[in-house]
């Protein structure tokens, strides 16, 4: 079934001189229908660039108004789409995919375009099968329909290189635009012109490109879920960050917990004082105070100097030291006490006393009972008098081995002043001096 531009070519050759209207046409129609395994891998671009590339440059340059050459030498087809578009440029593979969502818009318009008719279409098949080509690899007059490879469904290669050809122009006829016009275009001219490329070609051709285009758009597709994984993982990094600093928190609280408590601890246990023997129940309720010791009881609890004692005498340098004083009782007529003092910087245990405090019932009158690490014992009496108590001693004993110079004689005055602190004054004569202060401290009560 020869059509009648295959007549007419066969007929240009059997005089020996084949048009060369004839030469382009069967070279567009190479082009349009060149399977892409027969250029291995390359793809759309090697189609028409491994065709020879001076045939293919011949081949547009004559067609003129069916392909141009870019400025940078790519062939560029009527739908504005050049080889260089489908190769991806080091710029990045956007504008590769932009070209392709660009020529995807144009053939699906094409493919939604109405039907044309489809006798045409069927006449022109034959007449490429049978035309030589202008490409190198087109079936030569050798080679028939029967010999050629099976055709390969069209792909995106070779419908983005199918050049449309235009119907004959005569000599006269104008210069054509060789400005690239949209694929749409393109196509629509090439049906309404008697374009050798058949609508199905189109179509499939336009398939063939959409496959492409999806297999890129699954690959932008899986790069956003990659960022979209990573953003995950950036929140979830930003979320354990925030627990481990309320973690931190937390811990920080429990350490000033942990502190306070221990500070507690330290006070409960000045509170055990020495005397209170372990064989006291332990949980039982403090002993009520015998009604006796009411006149003394301002003097009881726990105090600590504040600040440091003073310490002077005519012989001495005049010294400071710290002093905790426990003063309590366990239900018995009579106030038990322990002074302790120790050296301002280095906490050194010094001087420490230990007795009791009598009262003569129902009278002011009191008996300080003194026991001291430096091997004197000495008893104190005199008078209470509201919150003040004045005492002076009535016998003092030692070691036989006590250091000089003796005491001979102690005065202490306790008071608690207005400001709610115990105050306590000590006086004392030695065999080398007279009644001098010793000693004057102040201090804080530290509990109830
Ligand atoms: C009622 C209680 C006290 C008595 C009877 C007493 C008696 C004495 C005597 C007799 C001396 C010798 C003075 C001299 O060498 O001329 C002395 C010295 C001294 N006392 Fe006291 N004292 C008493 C309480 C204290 C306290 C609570 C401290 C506080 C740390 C203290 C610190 C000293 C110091 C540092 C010296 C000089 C160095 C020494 O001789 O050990 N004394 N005291």
């Amino acid at each position: 079934m020869a059509k009648p531009e295959s007549r007419k070519l066969k007929r240009g050759a059997s005089q020996g001189r084949p048009s060369a209207r004839a030469t382009r046409e069967a070279t567009g129609l190479q082009r349009a229908r060149q399977p892409p395994e027969g250029h291995g891998d390359d793809g759309p671009a090697s189609a028409t660039a491994s065709g020879g590339q001076g045939e293919a440059n011949a081949c547009a340059v004559d067609a003129g108004d069916e392909n141009a050459t870019s400025p940078d030498g790519g062939l560029v087809d009527r739908s504005g789409i050049s080889v260089d578009d489908f190769t991806p440029p080091g710029s990045g593979a956007c504008k590769f995919i932009g070209s392709l969502h660009s020529y995807s818009f144009s053939s699906k318009h094409a493919r939604e375009r109405p039907a044309v008719p489809r006798e045409p279409v069927d006449r022109k098949r034959p007449k490429r099968d049978a035309e030589p080509g202008c490409s190198g690899s087109s079936p030569g007059p050798d080679k028939g329909p029967a010999q050629s490879p099976p055709r390969a469904p069209p792909t995106a290669s070779s419908s983005l290189t199918a050049t449309p050809q235009k119907p004959a122009q005569g000599p006269s006829a104008p210069p054509t635009d060789v400005t690239p016009k949209p694929a749409a275009e393109a196509v629509q001219s090439e049906h309404s012109d008697a374009s050798p490329m058949s609508i199905n070609e189109v179509i499939l051709s336009a398939s063939g490109a959409c496959k492409l285009i999806d297999s890129l758009h699954s690959y932008c597709f899986s790069s956003r879920q990659s960022k979209s994984q990573v953003c995950c993982l950036q929140e979830q990094v930003e979320k354990k960050n925030g627990e481990l600093r309320a973690l931190r928190q937390r811990v920080s609280r429990s350490d000033s917990q942990v502190r306070e408590l221990r500070e507690k601890l330290d006070r409960l246990r000045r509170l055990s004082l020495p005397h209170l023997s372990s064989l006291l129940a332990p949980g039982r309720e403090a002993p009520r105070m015998n009604p006796v010791l009411e006149p003394l009881s301002w003097m009881l609890g726990t105090w600590l100097s504040d600040p440091p004692g003073a310490g002077t005498f005519p012989t001495l340098q005049p010294f400071q030291y710290l002093e905790e004083v426990h003063i309590s009782h366990v239900g018995q007529p009579m106030l038990n006490f322990s002074f302790n003092a120790f050296h301002p910087d280095t906490h050194k245990p010094m001087h420490r006393e230990c007795g009791f405090i009598r009262l003569e019932p129902d009278t002011n009158k009191v008996a300080f009972v003194s026991a001291q690490n430096t091997g004197i014992v000495e008893v104190e009496e005199g008078e209470v008098n509201g919150q003040e108590l004045c005492i002076a001693s009535h016998s003092i004993a030692r070691t036989s081995f006590a250091k000089e110079p003796h005491v001979e004689q102690i005065t202490r005055k306790f008071r608690l002043n207005s400001e709610g602190k115990l105050e306590q004054t000590v006086s004392m004569a030695t065999t080398t001096q007279p009644m001098t202060q010793h000693l004057h401290v102040t201090y804080k009560k530290v509990t109830p």
